[in-house]
């Protein structure tokens, strides 16, 4: 028995001769903002795709919510709600549209005006997504990602592109769903965010987990001031 709602032991996947991710590990407690770390490149992407079934892992064992994310792809859709990159809905799609296509995914759907008014997206139901701006397409991705009221949220690059305001409201948002009990995974490389929202993070590094643990135990034990120099420090000594 185990009180996590994602184990990953020595997860290890290449792409041809490229090793993308050399043995990680890491556990999430329910409830918890686990931040992934890591400069570009360095296998955060393929960890994630490997945590949400998208990806098959060439070796180790993951666990998410105690289920196998391949094996049972269908029921973890159900369960896991995934934050989709710039570009991936139809241009001419309507924000109210995309919300009640994702909200029929799901057994028990989230309120899509309440989550849209949370994320400064009210009256923009009959926008296309094309006509949307970058912050806004930012925003509706994160609203899809919380439309079928997911037990964990899969964030990544949360708050890029979005404005200074957009950018506290939306941390204020993630904060409120998680005192609401989801777990949330955030892959980031904007430490000021990691530092704010994350309650532990793991630092990859060429495809390994360079050190993990509180943004505070991070920034002491490298002796900087703020995670982003610790980061750089220990990134930067291994490049
Ligand atoms: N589909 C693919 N085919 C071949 N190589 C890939 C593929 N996807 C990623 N890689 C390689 O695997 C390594 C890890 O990439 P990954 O996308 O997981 O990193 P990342 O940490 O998410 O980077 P970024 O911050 O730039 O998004 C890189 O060397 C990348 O070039």
């Amino acid at each position: 028995m185990s009180a996590s709602v994602i184990e990953v032991e020595h997860l290890h996947k290449a792409y041809g001769t490229t090793v993308a991710v050399d043995d990680v590990s890491f556990t999430v407690g329910p409830g918890e903002i686990f931040g992934i770390l890591g400069r570009n490149g360095a296998g955060k992407t393929t960890t994630v795709e490997c945590l949400i079934g998208l990806r098959t892992p060439d070796r180790g064992r993951i666990r998410v919510l105690g289920r196998d994310p391949h094996r049972d792809h269908e029921e973890l859709t159900r369960r896991v709600g995934v934050q989709l990159q710039d570009g991936q809905l139809p241009d001419r799609l309507r924000v109210g549209e995309a919300m009640r296509l994702y909200q029929s995914f799901y057994p028990d759907p989230a309120d899509a005006k309440e989550l849209l008014a949370q994320l400064g997206l009210k009256g923009r139901e009959k926008t296309p997504y094309a006509k949307l701006s970058g912050g806004q397409k930012q925003r509706l991705s994160i609203a899809l990602a919380l439309i079928g009221r997911p037990r964990i949220a899969v964030l990544d690059e949360l708050t890029t592109g979005l404005d200074p305001h957009a950018r506290r409201d939306t941390w204020d948002l993630i904060s409120e769903v998680r005192d609401q009990g989801v777990t949330i995974l955030l892959v980031t490389h904007f430490m000021p965010e990691a530092e704010r929202l994350c309650d532990r993070v793991a630092v990859i590094h060429d495809g390994r987990v360079l050190v993990a643990g509180t943004p505070a135990e991070l920034t002491a034990n490298e002796g900087q001031p703020t995670l982003e120099d610790a980061f750089v420090t220990l990134t930067g000594r291994t490049a």
